[in-house]
C-alpha cells in the first residue's frame, strides 16, 4: 500500500506521522514544493520509527512526482491555511490553482489512484478536483465531516461529563463555520439519545461549538489546526486501505441523493477498497433537511468562484 500526501505542511506531516504509526502502509510519500522541506520532515518521521514502532518507510520529495507513482491513495494537503479572523473561502483565491495543479500532476503517475482532498476550502477543491481529473466519483474523497465529527464527540463528552469513548455522533454538510450540520438529533451516548442527559439549551450550545471548532483554533494558534485534522485523514487513509467499510461523513459529488445536484458536500459513505463504496441516504427532519440545503447553497455560492 503506496500513501502519497501532498503538502508537507501541519496538516501533511501529522496525516504522514499518523498514517505510518499505525503501520499499515507500505509506504508514504511526502511531496512539497519548498526545496528539502518534505525530505527533511521524512527524516524526521523515519527518526521516529524506532521509538514508535513501525515499520512504514517515509521518503521526502521536493516537487518531484514520479516519486509518486502508482500510489494506491493520494492526499492533498497543500495550499495556505487561514489565519484567526478568516473564513475557509477566503482561501480559493490561491488554493484553487494549487489544487488544481496539484490533482492532476497525481493522476498522471497513479492514474488509479483514491484522492482524499483536504486544502480548504474543501468542499469547494473537491469539486475542482473532479472537474480538473475527471476521475469516477468514488475515487474523490473530500475531508471534513471525519474531523467535525470527531470535535463533536469531543464537546458532547465534556456537556455530558461523558468518557469520549461513550458518545456517538456525525457532522453532515458543507465544511464551513455556517454549513455544517451537526446530526444532535441521532447523537447518542452508549446508544441513548443525549437529549435524555442534558437540556436543549446546553445541545444547541455543542452545536455552536461544533460549527466553529476550526475557528475557535485558529484563533488560539495564529494558523489553523493539524493534529486531529491529520488523525481524521489516517483514519480515512486506514479505511480504505484496510477495507473497513466504516461510513464517514465525506465531502461527494452528489447526483440527487438528499435532492442535492451538481456539488460534493459531506454526507455519510461507506468507505472501502473502491474509495468510496457507497453514499448512505439517511431520512432527515424537516429541520435538518433545511439546513442541509442552506449549507448546500453556501457551497454552490463557492463553487461559483472557480474558473473551470
Ligand atoms: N479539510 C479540513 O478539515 C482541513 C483541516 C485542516 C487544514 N485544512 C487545510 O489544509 C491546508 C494545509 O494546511 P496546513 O496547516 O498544513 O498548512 P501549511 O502551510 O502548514 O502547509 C501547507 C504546505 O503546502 C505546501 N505547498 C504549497 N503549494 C504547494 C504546491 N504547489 N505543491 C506542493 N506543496 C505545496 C507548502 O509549501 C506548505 O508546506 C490548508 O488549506 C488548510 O486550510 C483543511
Ligand atoms: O479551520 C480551518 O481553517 C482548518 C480546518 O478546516 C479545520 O476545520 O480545522
Amino acid at each position: 500500500m503506496k500513501v502519497t500526501v501532498v503538502g508537507a505542511g501541519a496538516v501533511g506531516a501529522s496525516c504522514a506521522e499518523y498514517i505510518a504509526i499505525k503501520n499499515f502502509a507500505s509506504e508514504v510519500i511526502i511531496l512539497d514544493i519548498k526545496e528539502g522541506f518534505a525530505e527533511g520532515k521524512a527524516m524526521d518521521l523515519m527518526q521516529t520509527a524506532s521509538l514508535n514502532g513501525f515499520d512504514t518507510k517515509i521518503t521526502g520529495s521536493t516537487n518531484d512526482y514520479s516519486k509518486t507513482a502508482d500510489s494506491d491513495i493520494c492526499v492533498i494537503t497543500s495550499g495556505i491555511p487561514r489565519k484567526p479572523g478568516m473564513t475557509r473561502e477566503e482561501l480559493i483565491g490561491i488554493n484553487a490553482g494549487i489544487v488544481k495543479m496539484v490533482s492532476t500532476s497525481l493522476i498522471e503517475h497513479s492514474p488509479n489512484t483514491i484522492i482524499i482532498v483536504v486544502s480548504n476550502p474543501m468542499d469547494t477543491m473537491t469539486y475542482l478536483v473532479h472537474k480538473a481529473t475527471g476521475l469516477p466519483k468514488n475515487r474523490i474523497i473530500g475531508m471534513g465531516g471525519a474531523l467535525d465529527s470527531a470535535r463533536f464527540k469531543y464537546r458532547l463528552a465534556e456537556a455530558l461529563g461523558a468518557p469520549i469513548s461513550d458518545v456517538d455522533g456525525m457532522v453532515i454538510g458543507g465544511h464551513s463555520d455556517k454549513g455544517m450540520v451537526p446530526l444532535t438529533r441521532l447523537a447518542t451516548r452508549n446508544s441513548v439519545p443525549v437529549s435524555e442527559f442534558i437540556s436543549e439549551e446546553r445541545l444547541e450550545q455543542v452545536l455552536q461549538d461544533t460549527k466553529v471548532g476550526g475557528a475557535t483554533l485558529t484563533g488560539l494558534l495564529g494558523t489553523s489546526a493539524w493534529y486531529a485534522p491529520g488523525a481524521a485523514v489516517s483514519s480515512m487513509v486506514q479505511a480504505i486501505a484496510c477495507d473497513t467499510k466504516k461510513i464517514f461523513p465525506c465531502s461527494t459529488l452528489l447526483e440527487g441523493e438528499y435532492g442535492l445536484h451538481d456539488l460534493c458536500i459531506g454526507v455519510p459513505v461507506i468507505l472501502g477498497k473502491n474509495g468510496i463504496e457507497s453514499i448512505v441516504e439517511i431520512n432527515l427532519s424537516t429541520s435538518e433537511k433545511a439546513h442541509m440545503q442552506e449549507s448546500a447553497i453556501g457551497v454552490s455560492a463557492t463553487n461559483k468562484l472557480l474558473t473551470l
